[in-house]
């Protein structure tokens, strides 16, 4: 299903390859003088990134052939693209693939012929499910196209019996403290990453309630007074018991009137797997209504202010691109910089947003998004080693009783905000 071209398939767009992924390159995301560490790599055996690339995917590509009876030519891509991307090199798109251009304008004759562990590591993730969603066929004309290889898993997530308690228990929330009970359910819903799930089983439930590693949320709210004309831009992440929560917190603001206007950031095609696209918006607007009490209550909301505009949806071609979003194309930064503020949810939009690099953890939050065309705020489990913005004092008791493990275990979160 080719999506609409963007402004990143013009020569010469701002986010031309090599703008500002070079570290210390002018405009990098560092700005104010912070010179810029080196990009992560997936090429150091025993490494987070490395393992993600030689075990996570290939159980992902063993997930999506159980989950879904393809036709051998369907199993023999998946295969073929397991045994490239273990052993293999990168092979660009066809030269007819519908986003051939787009692709070459994110770098991708930079990095063919390489391996997959020797590219920045974020370009060689975010390829990976372009290749994958070639193998099932999802944008060749024929009857996977559009099938979302990832939809049985997204669905059993939706559908599994913690989602109805977790919208019962909205029932019983003082209405006074339901506002900061949206917002933390949105930051913990981001543990519900089902790629992450399949390398760290349990491990959504190992950690009762940790503490956020940095809470900016008093200036999150400062940001979104009640009864302003706020308009908010909320980049999701995950579908299901993450995407949920989000709807629900939206709701919240839009009938709360501390926000007049929301605009919802989905992907435009199946990505890491749970990530939400407007078919999961659906599903999970259906989850809501049939739920009955609040839940319903937030999801016919939610229907109203879709139908009438005060609720907007896109699903740009950026929001799947392998960069930072120091190099968005125009339309999209007129986008966010039309907003109040723009939260973005989870992980990889986290490294997205501050750069995939091997940052100081105390690097100021607010010098690495300088860029960002407005204020800007990420909530985000720790599921990565990038982190900045953190007290001095904060990182040397992290590391004193976890190691290395707190950057990548899902059991800490935070808040950050730069106005
Ligand atoms: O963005 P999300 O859903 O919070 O997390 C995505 C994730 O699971 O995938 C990446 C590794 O593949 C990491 O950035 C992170 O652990």
């Amino acid at each position: 299903m080719p999506d609409a071209p963007d402004a990143s398939d013009v020569p010469g767009a701002p986010d031309a390859p090599g703008a500002v992924d070079a570290p210390g390159a002018p405009g990098a995301p560092g700005g104010r003088g912070t010179p810029a560490p080196p990009v992560i790599l997936g090429d150091e055996p025993g490494s987070f990134p490395h393992a993600v690339l030689a075990e996570r995917h290939p159980a992902i590509v063993r997930q999506v052939a159980r989950d879904l009876p393809y036709d051998p030519a369907r199993r023999r891509a998946l295969d073929a693209l397991l045994e490239n991307c273990l052993k293999g090199s990168i092979e660009p798109l066809p030269a007819d693939a519908h986003d051939h251009a787009r692709w070459t304008a994110w770098d991708m004759d930079a990095h063919a012929g390489r391996s997959w562990f020797e590219v920045p590591w974020l370009w060689s993730e975010s390829y990976f499910y372009r290749r994958l969603l070639d193998a099932v066929g999802y944008f060749a004309p024929g009857p996977w196209q559009g099938v979302d290889p990832f939809r049985p898993a997204k669905l059993a997530d939706l559908d599994a019996p913690e989602t109805d308690a977790e919208l019962a228990a909205l029932d019983a929330l003082p209405p006074d403290g339901l506002a900061a009970a949206l917002l933390h359910g949105s930051v913990w819903g981001n543990r519900a990453d089902l790629g992450f799930r399949l390398s760290a089983p349990g491990a959504a439930d190992r950690a009762e309630v940790p503490p956020l590693v940095a809470d900016d949320s008093e200036r999150l709210w400062s940001l979104l007074p009640p009864a302003g004309d706020a308009t908010l831009c909320l980049v999701a992440d995950n579908a299901g018991r993450e995407l949920v929560p989000d709807l629900l917190l939206i709701a919240h603001l839009l009938t709360h009137g501390r926000v007049r206007r929301a605009v919802l950031h989905v992907k435009p095609h199946p990505y890491y797997v749970s990530d939400a696209t407007p078919a999961d918006v659906l599903d999970a607007l259906r989850r809501l209504t049939g739920a009955g009490g609040t839940a319903a209550r937030y999801g016919h909301a939610l229907r109203e202010a879709l139908a009438d505009g005060r609720l907007t949806l896109r699903a740009h071609p950026f929001s799947c691109a392998p960069l930072p979003y120091a190099r968005m194309p125009e339309d999209l930064r007129a986008d966010f910089a039309a907003a109040t503020v723009t939260v973005l949810k989870g992980d990889l939009n986290y490294r997205r947003l501050v750069g995939d690099r091997r940052w100081p953890p105390t690097t100021p939050f607010a010098d690495v998004t300088a860029y960002f065309p407005g204020p800007v705020a990420a909530l985000r489990t720790l599921k990565s080693d990038v982190i900045t913005g953190l007290a001095p004092a904060t990182q040397a008791a992290l590391d004193a009783t976890e190691g290395d493990r707190w950057r990548t275990a899902g059991a800490h979160a935070l808040i950050q905000v730069r106005h």
